[in-house]
């Protein structure tokens, strides 16, 4: 039997679950791909660093260059971008096929990546990138890529699901629901990229650009995180017969907002979104990640699973380790992107979607007239209002206050913020207590 050589880049998370399982499952996998898979090196930053696993010293190295030299296979799971991108570049100049699970590279760099792929006519595969174990870079790429996908909608980064579903079930702070987030290994010492939703943003630019034939950049991506969600925000959506998720959103939409029956752009979008409760994704709980198709002749599809994690993570990388193997065994660099759409990218300006308002007014008479006739005024209609009055919040020698969260049927972003501003303004208005999108309603 033929032997190929495969060379680890990072030992981590990932990476130590990776050589663990090439090494465990070698004769199985063998059967699979039709040759042994022999891992000939892992690249570190410190032969001697403590792991999760244990593995021959022997193979450790912290010459990464002399690693991926001769090898068939380079599978990347140090992260980051450099030295990660000259690494890959490297590899498949010299004709290896290259697996990888760093979004926040692709997201920046894929383009680049792609096209020496395909100089080198070698395979690039990135399934753990996004929505680890959950496959869903191939389906898209390949399974859907005779249909047309107009929407996809994902909850595509674990730690923020695992905090936004402890503060819906527990009413949690979202401070105390990041803390015991960190504790439980969910999220980074430094959760940055998950909380302002970097992470989901670097993700949503790889689906964009699969779903939707185009090159998308990260830069396209308009991104808002999950920081300023407060346990009132998520009460009151509960109390509504919604729920709050962090939600990556690629959308087919007139590119110009005032045409409406015009060209057709492309919207990309993270931010935290109010969904009805019945909505499928509206049950992916804890760490868990979802993604939602809509397409014109699949209708709607869902991919559901793991979307974080050293193990399930190695499963995609595996997988794509085995099909590029057996593609090297029969020949050919197989599915490739397409690219061939060029449709434009357009901001959030050109988005229609509910909104949910939350305001802290005074409760006294004709205050919802008034609130009502600015909506009316600046064209946006009121879908539902609920209205709590607040016996603590009494403000000395007036009425007391009461707290109004209205929902809103579509408007465009810009129609929107005009509304808030002209409301905020008035005086029996004593706070804009939040401004939340809606989806799903
Ligand atoms: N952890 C997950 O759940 C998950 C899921 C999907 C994708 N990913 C992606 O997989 C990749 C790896 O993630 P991870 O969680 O294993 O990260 P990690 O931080 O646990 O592991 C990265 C390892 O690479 C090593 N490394 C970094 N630079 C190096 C260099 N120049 N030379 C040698 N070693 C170097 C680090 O020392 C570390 O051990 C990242 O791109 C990440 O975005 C991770
Ligand atoms: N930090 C990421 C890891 C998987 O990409 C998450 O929480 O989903
Ligand atoms: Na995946």
């Amino acid at each position: 039997m033929e032997t190929l050589k495969v060379a680890l880049l990072g030992a981590g998370n990932v990476g130590a679950q990776v050589a663990r399982i090439l090494l465990e499952d070698a004769d199985a996998l063998a059967g699979r791909v039709g040759a042994r898979l022999e891992l000939t090196g892992i690249a570190v930053r410190d032969v001697d660093a403590p792991r999760t696993v244990d593995l021959p010293r022997d193979l450790l190295s912290t010459d990464a260059e002399a690693v991926l030299s001769g090898a068939d296979l380079v599978v990347e799971l140090m992260g980051g971008i450099e030295p990660a991108r000259s690494l890959i570049k490297r590899a498949l100049a010299g004709g290896a096929a290259v697996v990888t699970g760093n979004k926040a590279l692709l997201a920046e760099h894929g383009p680049e990546l792609y096209a020496a792929a395909e100089e080198a006519g070698v395979q690039l595969a990135y399934e753990a990138a996004v929505a680890g174990a959950i496959p869903i870079i191939r389906p898209v790429r390949d399974n859907l890529a005779g249909d047309n996908i107009t929407r996809v909608l994902g909850i595509v980064n674990g730690t923020t699901n695992y905090i936004l579903d402890a503060m819906d079930t527990t009413g949690a702070s979202f401070a105390d629901a990041l803390a015991e987030a960190q504790r439980l290994g969910y999220a980074e010492a430094d959760p940055t990229a998950d909380v302002e939703g970097l992470d989901a943003a670097a993700k949503a630019t790889i689906l964009a650009s699969l779903a939707f034939h185009t090159s998308f950049d990260r830069a396209h991506v308009s991104c808002e995180g999950i920081t300023a969600i407060t346990a009132a925000d998520v009460a009151a959506a509960r109390e509504a017969g919604y729920v709050i998720k962090l939600l990556a959103i690629c959308e087919a939409v007139p590119a110009d907002p005032q045409a409406p029956d015009g060209d057709r752009g492309v919207a990309v979008r993270v931010h935290p979104t109010l969904l009805p409760r019945e909505h499928a994704l509206a049950a992916v709980r804890g760490a868990f990640n979802a993604v939602y198709i809509e397409a014109e002749y699949a209708g709607s599809l869902m991919f559901y699973g793991a979307g974080a994690g050293g193990v399930p993570t190695a499963s995609a990388v595996l997988g794509d380790i085995v099909s590029s193997a057996r593609r090297r065994v029969l020949g050919g660099p197989g599915v490739t992107e397409s690219v061939g759409a060029s449709v434009t990218p357009v901001g959030l300006e050109a988005v229609a979607t509910s909104y949910a308002i939350g305001l802290r007014v005074a409760d006294a008479p004709g205050v919802l007239a008034t609130i009502a006739r600015v909506f009316g005024d600046h064209g946006v209609s009121i879908g539902t209002l609920r209205q709590t009055t607040h016996a603590d919040g009494a403000r000395e020698g007036t009425s007391n206050d009461a707290d109004l969260r209205i929902v809103t049927h579509r408007a465009l972003d810009a129609a929107l913020r005009r509304t808030v501003d002209a409301v905020g303004q008035l005086p029996a208005v004593h706070e804009v207590t939040s401004i939340l999108r809606v989806e799903g309603a």
